[in-house]
Formats: C-alpha cells, structure tokens, sequence
C-alpha cells in the first residue's frame, strides 16, 4: 500500500531561490525512507509541504494521514498538562495498553507533567501519541538527535518495531542511523 506519492514537486519561499525542483518520492507501508542533505537543504521543508501547510508551486503530493514526531520532545508538549491529557488532545487512548509495554512505559508516568519524564521516556510518550493518531504516515523529523547514544538506539529500534502498519520518513544528520535503518536515502541538496 503506497501511504505517500509525490510527483514533480517545485517549491520555494522565493522566486529566486527554488527548495525543490521536480522532485519525486514515493512510500510504502512498511518502508523506512531517509531524508539527508546539509542544513537549510530544505528538509523540514518537506515535511510541512506533505501535510498541507505549504502549498507546492507545482507537482502533486498524495499521503495518507500523517502524524509527526519531533526533534526535542520537551518541546512537542505543553509544560503545564500532563502528557496523558495531551495525548488524549489529539488521539483515541481506548488501544494504548497493548502499546505500553512495548514502550516501556508505566502509565502513572503519562500522568505527570513532562518536565518530569527524562528526554527519553519523554520522547517515547510522543512516538505512542504519534501511533495512536493511527497514522499511515510516520513523519520522523531527527526524533533521536536529543537523546543520548544509548536512548538513541533504543527510540529508534521501538519505532522500526512499528514499521509494519506505516511508512516512515526520517529526517536525520546521521549517515550511519540512515545506513543502518533505512530502505532508501534520499539527499536534498
Ligand atoms: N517560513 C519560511 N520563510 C522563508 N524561508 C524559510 C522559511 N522556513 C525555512 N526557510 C528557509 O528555507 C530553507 C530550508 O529550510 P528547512 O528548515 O526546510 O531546512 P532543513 O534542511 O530542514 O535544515 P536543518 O537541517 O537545519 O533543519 C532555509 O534556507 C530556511 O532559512
């Protein structure tokens, strides 16, 4: 099942400079497709352009329904609610049990207020919101580069772990994480 097509994809901020220029990309459920190039490449660019925020001067962009996991999860939540709350914001909680364990999550953590989970328990709570929005589409924007080596692994070996319901596209600096995980690189350059 193809979760996202992208066909003949220009975009700039300006006319003078163009981001994008005719660029292709598709993905499957089941796919893991990394997004490496230098820094203002246009990356998270990309991202905003498959979920409909930007606007593609021209091309067509198809997904399915996304959900997004970002860089620096103290960020991705509001710091006076608890994540449980938060998560319940955005996504259907009947289904999390199954997914708790698997996490490595308690739930009496998802009732405390963010700042009081470490970056990776943290992060893990914002890949389990992620999955409940029951995404097709997995857009993972560098969800490790925070964390420390050994979380980092960790992170990423629980989200391959979910690599079967959806297609992943991760954005990341690090060529061995793209190497050792990803079906396909793609460099924006
Ligand atoms: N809203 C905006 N308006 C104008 N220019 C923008 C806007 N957002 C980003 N840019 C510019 O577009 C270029 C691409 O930005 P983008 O954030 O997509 O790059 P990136 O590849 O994700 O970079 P990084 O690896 O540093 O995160 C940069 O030159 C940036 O300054």
């Amino acid at each position: 099942m193809q979760v996202l097509s992208i066909e003949g994809l220009s975009f700039g901020y300006t006319h003078e400079r163009a981001l994008y220029d005719d660029f292709s990309l598709t993905l499957a459920a089941g796919e893991i497709k990394a997004i490496v190039g230098p820094s203002g490449a246009g990356k998270s660019t990309l991202f905003e352009l498959i979920l409909g925020n930007l606007r593609p001067r021209s091309g067509t962009i198809e997904a399915l329904p996304a959900s997004m996991v970002f860089q620096d999860p103290y960020s991705s939540f509001h710091p006076t609610y608890t994540v449980l709350n938060q998560i319940r914001d955005v996504a259907d909680t009947a289904g999390m049990a199954r997914y708790l364990d698997d996490m490595g999550l308690d739930e009496a953590l998802l009732h405390k207020l963010p700042h009081e989970l470490s970056g990776g328990q943290l992060q893990r709570a914002s890949i389990l919101r992620a999955l409940l929005m029951k995404p097709k589409l997995l857009l993972l924007d560098e969800p490790t580069s925070a964390l420390d080596n050994v979380i980092q692994l960790d992170v990423m070996q629980l989200l391959l772990r979910h690599l079967g319901e959806v297609g992943m596209l991760l954005i990341t600096h690090e060529i061995d994480l793209a190497n050792w995980c990803a079906d396909e690189i793609v460099e924006i350059s």
